[in-house]
């Protein structure tokens, strides 16, 4: 999470006063952080901070250490404190804080008059943390009280208020680089380019279209197109960054008995849906929050698409499609007999297929990951099939029933037994990796509202230089 950004909007503390507000929810994230501010910042949180190495603090720094109560009280730390507060930025490790028992923290000067500490999410750490620094004279503020404290930035306010929300590591580091001011140096960044190249340009041709070979280059199409094809690369990430407190959504579809809902079971460790060997066990749509790789998930288990008259089961199939197609990733569960079936003219089976049609067309848009579940029934499928008119080879499959051997399984396609969870933990590495595509890297500025998404999604489509400067304007 300890990832600092250069410029960062600085905080406006009343002189001679220092403050704590933990700007992450409590208890919500497996990570906490509290932001201190003021004058005596870094000689306060120095009384309770023990760092692993003894080079000097300097503001942009991760700095691991233990955080301990500090055995040296009243005088001796005020004279340590005034001494450190007289030259903040090269201010030299308290070897007098001695802890007594600690915990590991992250320290993070971010400025001369802000630092931030990142400790364990539960009440009980921060709750420690924040009754130290108490009793050394920080006044603690809501996260409210705390964004008012800041230089005023509407996007800084509006990456407070998500920040408070995120339940992972991966999301609030996000939402930090934003409190740190990613989104705001880059809008200010962008906007002072652009002024002094509108200024420039103002001579010769303003109105000229970016890459319009008939027109010498000045500086300012290329100006344009790069501003334009960032926002346009934030607004892609926007899908996901605008719902950062919330889970990602994968749902799990397929034809009916295929290992749907074992699979859900066999990723979340306990038996969240009822399994059978009966098609059409599940009715509804069925959410399990788990987190992989850092990110919060809702996986989604649906009914198994079928040509059905029955109206419990048209119900669940209608909100299996509709789950699918507001997913942010689809996993299209296969079986062997599902997917080598035996050719079939029966007019229910046509019916099923046309049914699985019009799912995978609907899901059209939305990222998918094939898997092969049952894949320990391979060999029995095709060996007891073989001679028929199946479309896969025995002797293809019996050398290794779980090999991705193209002529078996699309190398493409995750092979899995949800049963023993074999192929499991390949399944979850690889959603994680597809949904870690959406994501900006760390650091990076991100729309993570919708208001800040549709000003990006303006400054991405903008037609004119000349319209910039009153949409950054807009988003600051
Ligand atoms: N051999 C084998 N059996 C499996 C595997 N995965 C699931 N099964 C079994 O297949 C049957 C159907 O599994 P479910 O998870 O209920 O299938 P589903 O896709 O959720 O089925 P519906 O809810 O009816 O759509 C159950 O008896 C499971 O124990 C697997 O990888 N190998
Ligand atoms: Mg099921």
């Amino acid at each position: 999470m300890a990832n600092v950004d250069r410029h960062s909007p600085s905080v406006v503390a009343p002189a001679g006063e220092t403050f704590a507000s933990i700007i992450t929810g409590v208890g919500r994230s497996a990570v906490a952080v509290i932001a201190v501010y003021g004058d005596r910042v870094s000689a306060i949180v120095q009384q309770h901070f023990l760092p692993a190495t003894t080079t000097a603090f300097r503001p942009g720094q991760i700095r691991y250490g233990i955080w301990g109560q500090s055995s040296v009280q009243g005088a001796v730390a005020e004279s340590a404190a005034s001494e450190l507060t007289a030259s903040p930025s090269v201010a030299e490790p308290s070897t007098a804080a001695l802890p007594i028992a600690g915990e590991s923290i992250v320290v993070v000067p971010i400025a001369d008059d802000r630092w931030e500490i990142h400790c364990h999410g539960g009440v009980a750490a921060t709750d420690r943390v924040m009754d130290d620094l108490t009793r050394s004279g920080v006044h603690p503020q809501s996260p409210q009280q705390y964004t008012q404290h800041m230089t005023p930035s509407v996007l800084v306010a509006e990456a407070h208020q998500v920040l408070s929300q995120c339940v992972t590591t991966r999301t609030a580091a996000i939402a930090l680089a934003q409190v740190r001011g990613a989104m705001v140096d880059w809008a200010t960044g962008w906007r002072d380019r652009i002024n002094a190249a509108l200024v420039a340009g103002q001579s010769t041709s303003p109105d000229r279209l970016p890459g319009d070979a008939r027109l010498p280059d000045d500086g300012r199409a290329s100006d344009f197109d790069a501003i334009r094809h960032e926002a346009a690369q934030m607004t892609r990430r926007a899908q996901r960054t605008v719902r950062l407190a919330d889970p990602s959504r994968v749902v799990l579809v397929g034809a009916p008995n295929v290992g749907k809902s074992s699979l859900v079971n066999a990723i979340v460790g306990y038996n969240r849906s009822i399994t059978m060997d009966i098609a059409g066990t599940t009715r509804d749509v069925l959410h399990a929050d788990t987190v992989i790789d850092g990110l919060p998930i809702r996986l989604s288990d649906t009914a198994g698409i079928r040509s059905s008259q029955e109206p419990i089961e048209r119900e669940g199939i209608h909100r299996a499609r509709t789950a699918a197609s507001q997913a942010d990733l689809v996993i299209r569960v296969h079986e062997p007999q599902t997917t080598f079936p035996r050719h079939d003219s029966s007019m229910a089976a046509s019916a099923d297929s046309r049914e699985i049609d019009e799912l995978d067309a609907g899901t059209g848009g939305v990222p998918v990951i094939h898997v092969m579940n049952k894949v320990d029934r391979l060999a029995d499928w095709v060996a007891n099939d073989s001679g028929t008119k199946n479309s896969v080879t025995t002797d293809s499959v019996t050398k290794d029933p779980v090999t991705k051997d193209p002529a078996v399984i699309d190398p493409d396609w995750l092979p899995t037994v949800a049963t023993t969870g074999q192929g499991i933990d390949d399944l979850m590495q690889t959603i994680a990796a597809r949904l870690s595509d959406g994501l900006p890297p760390a650091g990076a500025p991100a729309a993570i509202c919708p208001r800040q998404a549709d000003v990006i999604a303006a400054i991405a489509t903008a037609t004119e230089l000349s319209t910039l400067p009153r949409l950054i304007e807009e988003l600051l």
